[in-house]
């Protein structure tokens, strides 16, 4: 575009001086009609040419409807990504068995892989990133750490912060979690025994909120070695932070929703950031007030007390890296807020689906917890890996769970270069909608019951090898961008999963399966206004 501009002033000034006989227009009237005419041209080109006539993906089925200059881009906004991609291929008469396309705003083509090879191969290939607009967006937050970086710098840093995140390692956090649920679960006790409505048999609780603060507690703990508070005091301090940037409601404000829902898809952040609104501000303040807690936490720690010998489990994951040595403080700062914004949401709107399954599906919960109480054999026991290992239906429950509602529903890539996939020719810069809800919902790779909960599907016995890596089970992502906190979110979930549901019996009397407009707009699939459950006191436990 620069180089055509270049020419356009150097062809406007030649013309006027060369050819003064032939043009009574200035110079500068040329070269803002050239100009004018290339945008024109520009436009028609890639809006209503390029992706009816010319481009390699044109011929891949879509679904119905869209408009001319805005493609299906406005049903996009305000809906979680990769959910509005699964509704979507449903209405697609004859579908590519790899890839449906569809368009953006102005002519942009999004391509969405339907089969597991195709989303393994988009996954596995670093030719396919993270769109650039996505990562100057997500940083404020998510702190420009592993989630974000790519390439050569995602490399150094995963072998990094991989310590981490060992089997053993997390195994080694049980304590913590379970320490976390026993006050948990004594607070709620507490709500339902000073709750003075005769009227029915339960109280009714917005469970959100507290596998919000219970897993936020657990990543102070876990990742800092910190008390965050977010049990004890979720009104004050740093929990409130991430409570206003991640509101149960969504953005309700009119100017917030269409400042995090529809600025971002035209203006980059780099200069929305610079602008006066209000919700970006807060958000730039926010990010300060989360970098100085984690600068605090990383400079509290006494390196000369860290035990480095070898198979020594540290007590939490910044020691394990600040012991490991090679990362430079605001590299460590920048991951360890990734590490916060990644490791409680995702696992907080987890768990709240768990919990609308569980409360939907009573006879599911019933075995879970007796299968808990057979291996806890009372609620004080304290809570180990073994232990924790030997509850195999719970593990079905909660597999399946993150299967139909993988807490990050989709996500994004972009072709840094033109290459092929299956055969099919991709342009260089075309975007990919990733859907994780999309691949574990598929008929094909789930069975015609594919949209119900069904744990039993997770039993070894009859579970087929490798569905959690070759692109059937997308939740936790596959390939070198795979999640490196799998581990640790399966195992805090589970602590959780065996408190609540060992302790308390649920019900649910709203909606058993939610709607587009039931969810909050944003990464993480989560009911809007949270989960407001009737919970009262199982029996006793023995
Ligand atoms: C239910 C809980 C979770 C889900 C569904 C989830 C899902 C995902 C997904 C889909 C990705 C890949 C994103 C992409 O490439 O576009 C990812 C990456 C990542 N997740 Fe998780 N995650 C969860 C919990 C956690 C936890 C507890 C932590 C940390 C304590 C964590 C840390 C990360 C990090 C650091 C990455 C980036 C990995 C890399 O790029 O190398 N996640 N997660």
């Amino acid at each position: 575009m620069l180089k055509t501009v270049i020419l356009e002033g150097l062809a406007a000034f030649g013309a006027a001086r060369l050819l003064p006989h032939y043009t009574s227009f200035s110079p500068y009237q040329i070269f803002f009609l050239a100009f004018a005419l290339q945008l024109v041209g520009h436009f028609v080109y890639a809006v209503l040419i390029y992706p009816y006539w010319i481009s390699p993906l044109r011929n891949i089925p879509g679904p119905p409807g869209g408009t001319l200059l805005y493609g299906h881009g406005v049903e996009e906004i305000g809906k979680s990504a990769g959910i509005i991609q699964h509704l979507w291929l449903k209405n697609i008469k004859n579908p590519d068995p790899n890839f449906f396309r569809y368009l953006g705003f102005f002519g942009q083509e999004k391509l969405v892989p339907i089969s597991a090879e195709a989303s393994r191969l988009v996954l596995t290939d670093p030719t396919f990133e993270l769109p650039g607009w996505f990562r100057e967006g997500a940083k404020t937050l998510l702190g420009d750490g592993l989630v974000l970086a790519e390439g050569d710098a995602h490399k150094y840093l995963r072998k990094r912060v991989a310590p981490a995140f060992t089997p053993a390692q997390i195994r080694h956090f049980i304590p913590d979690f379970w320490n976390k649920c026993t006050i948990m679960n004594q607070m709620i006790t507490d709500i339902i025994k000073s709750d003075k409505d005769d009227s029915k048999d339960t109280t009714t609780i917005n469970m959100l909120d507290w596998t919000n603060r219970v897993t936020f507690d657990m990543i102070g703990k876990t990742a800092f070695g910190a008390e965050f508070e977010g049990l004890p005091n979720p009104d004050k301090g740093f929990y409130d932070v991430f409570n206003r940037n991640y509101p149960p409601d969504g953005f309700t404000h009119p100017l917030d929703a269409i400042c995090m829902n529809v600025l971002p898809i035209f203006v980059p952040h780099g200069i929305l950031n610079y602008l006066p609104l209000p919700r970006y501000q807060a958000q730039l303040r926010d990010r300060e007030v989360i970098r100085s807690r984690c600068i605090e936490l990383i400079r509290n720690i006494d390196v000369s007390k860290i035990d480095k010998s070898e198979g020594v489990n540290q007590q939490d994951l910044l020691t394990v890296m600040v012991s490991g040595g090679e990362i430079e403080e605001d590299v460590m700062i920048e991951n360890m807020m990734t590490f916060i914004a990644a490791g409680f949401g995702t696992n907080a709107a987890s768990l709240v689906w768990a919990l609308h399954a569980l409360a939907t599906h009573p006879e599911i919960q019933t075995r879970l917890r007796k299968e808990i109480r057979e291996k806890l054999k009372t609620p004080d026991t304290p809570l180990t890996s073994s232990l924790m290992d030997s509850m195999k239906y719970l593990h079905c429950v909660v597999m399946e769970n993150t299967r139909l509602y993988p807490s990050i529903p989709g996500s994004w890539r972009q072709a840094m270069k033109s290459t092929t996939v299956l055969g099919l020719q991709i342009p260089k810069d075309t975007q990919f909608v990733m859907s994780s809800y999309l691949a574990n919902r598929s008929e094909k790779n789930w069975g015609p019951d594919s949209e119900e909960f069904n744990p039993d599907r997770w039993a070894e016995a009859t579970m087929k090898k490798g569905v959690e890596h070759n692109g059937q089970f997308l939740t936790y992502s596959v390939g070198h961008k795979s999640c490196i906190g799998k581990e640790y979110s399966l195992r805090a979930m589970k602590s959780v999963i065996i408190a609540l549901i060992g302790t308390f019996e649920f019900t649910f009397e709203g909606k058993k399966k939610f709607e587009m407009e039931d969810l909050v707009a944003g990464l993480t699939m989560r009911p809007r206004g949270g989960l407001k459950c009737e919970v009262k006191l199982a029996s006793p436990w023995v």
